[in-house]
């Protein structure tokens, strides 16, 4: 039984608030840590929280943005779209199941760091393999515990997404701390590069059976072939596309889109990403010259991507979306989802031709969440069908995609038997 004996100061000095909690330490002896966030260098009043530290040490900069998910945080720890970002969970109670072997969705973790109100005491949980603190200290990130999530998350509801610094450098100065916070920044920055994979390679795996949630066997006859473009893809795209009976080729971001309509895929999937989409124009390039020659399917960053391939414009929007509870009206169906959702920019639906309809918008907002531009196969979403974590409603986008692709087939097929026919009467 660990008891908790805490006092808290609160002093509010121009806008900087400062919390101390003293606890038991839930792992090894916590080291001091200081949490500084500032707005830019127009703002300059930065405010500094005081936290344990756990994972890795030193100091480190990242954009701060809080995910409203209540489960799944190794899925969301390793969703590579979090890179150059401080990950803060709402969910105050944080690591009590550990990780597991299954719960990955990319090779490793690329966001900046943790930011977490309470480290559980002990982990349990039948996959567990690790207790998350080690896990995260084998990974190289940093984690603070202990710091009052929920001011940090009305800060950033009310002035718009923040660069954090975290430090376990006793020797650097709040001043030295702040000014970092206001030299670095992630708008216009390509991070695209360096969560991609560096090879094509194939993929096999489907989503294991005792956690497949739908029948699913897939379209008779050959598989569709699909390449997937790797912005920093996470798994189970891959998993539910495989489940969909795809046979998958994922390639680097810089993968040249000659190379891949010279394989002939039935269909290619844009994927999610981190950072700036106006900060990758050679990956618009990419998406613009595949427009039109084979079904497409963009998802998150794919989605942002393909809006720009279009001729629209992205922007950066206040403190985004990231979350699994977002609900998402179709406008095609007028249903509503609720859906997994992580971004910081969006498509500006307005800046986009007529041709290209809007299909799906965020409730909380109104914002774009998915486009269609049939008569060129074109087709995403602004979330995460995906999901991992978070709700499956919107899984049914993965069975469109593959709908189109054989519409594709089906009409490829006509024109051949046509052209037999036309041989045969030569
Ligand atoms: N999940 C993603 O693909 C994120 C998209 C983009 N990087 C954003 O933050 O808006």
């Amino acid at each position: 039984m660990v008891t908790k004996a805490f006092s808290v100061s609160f002093a509010d000095i121009t806008n900087s608030v400062s919390f101390r909690f003293a606890s038991k330490p839930p792992t090894a002896s916590p080291r001091p840590c200081v949490f500084s966030l500032t707005c830019s260098a127009v703002f300059l009043l930065g405010s500094i929280w005081n936290a344990k530290s756990f994972g890795a040490s030193g100091t480190q900069v990242g954009e701060v943005v809080f995910n409203t998910s209540l489960t799944g945080y190794q899925e969301i720890l390793t969703d590579p779209s979090y890179a150059g970002q401080f990950l803060l969970m709402t969910n105050p109670h944080i690591g009590n199941t550990g990780v597991n072997f299954d719960d990955e969705e990319s090779r490793q973790c690329f966001l900046a760091g943790l930011v977490i109100r309470s480290l559980s005491i002990s982990t349990s949980n039948w996959r567990c393999v690790k207790a998350l603190g080690d896990y995260l200290a084998e990974r190289n990130i940093m984690g603070i515990y202990d710091v009052d999530t929920r001011a940090i998350t009305r800060r950033l509801r009310q002035d718009g997404s923040l660069i954090g610094v975290l430090s376990t450098d006793n020797s650097k100065t709040e001043q030295e701390l702040l000014q970092m916070a206001q030299s670095w920044d992630i708008v216009g920055v390509d991070l695209i590069s360096g969560v991609s994979c560096m090879t094509p390679h194939e993929w096999v795996d489907k989503t294991e059976d005792e956690w497949e949630f739908r029948p699913n066997k897939g379209p008779a006859g050959e598989p569709f072939h699909v390449v997937a473009y790797d912005f920093g893809i996470k798994h189970n795209i891959l998993r539910r596309l495989a489940s969909y009976g795809c046979k998958i080729t994922v390639v680097p971001s810089t993968w040249p889109a000659s190379e891949t309509l010279k394989i002939k895929p039935d269909g290619v999937i844009f994927s999610n990403g981190p950072g700036d989409p106006s900060a990758v124009p050679y990956a618009v390039e990419t998406v613009k010259n595949i427009i039109g020659k084979v079904p497409v399917f963009g998802i998150c960053m794919g989605h942002q991507l393909l809006g720009r391939a279009l001729g629209g414009k992205t922007f950066k929007m206040k403190f985004g979306h990231h979350g699994g509870n977002h609900p998402v009206r179709n406008l095609r169906t007028g249903h509503v989802e609720i859906s997994a959702q992580n971004h910081n920019y969006a498509v500006d639906p307005t800046t986009l031709p007529n041709e290209v309809e809007v299909t799906h918008i965020n409730l909380n907002d109104g914002s774009c969440a998915g486009l269609a531009f049939p008569s060129q196969r074109v087709m995403s979403l602004q979330y995460h069908p995906e999901a991992s974590p978070g709700p499956h409603d919107s899984d049914y986008a993965f069975r469109e995609f593959v709908q189109l692709m054989m519409r594709d087939r089906k009409k490829a097929n006509k024109s051949l038997k046509l052209v037999a026919v036309q041989a045969l009467d030569a």
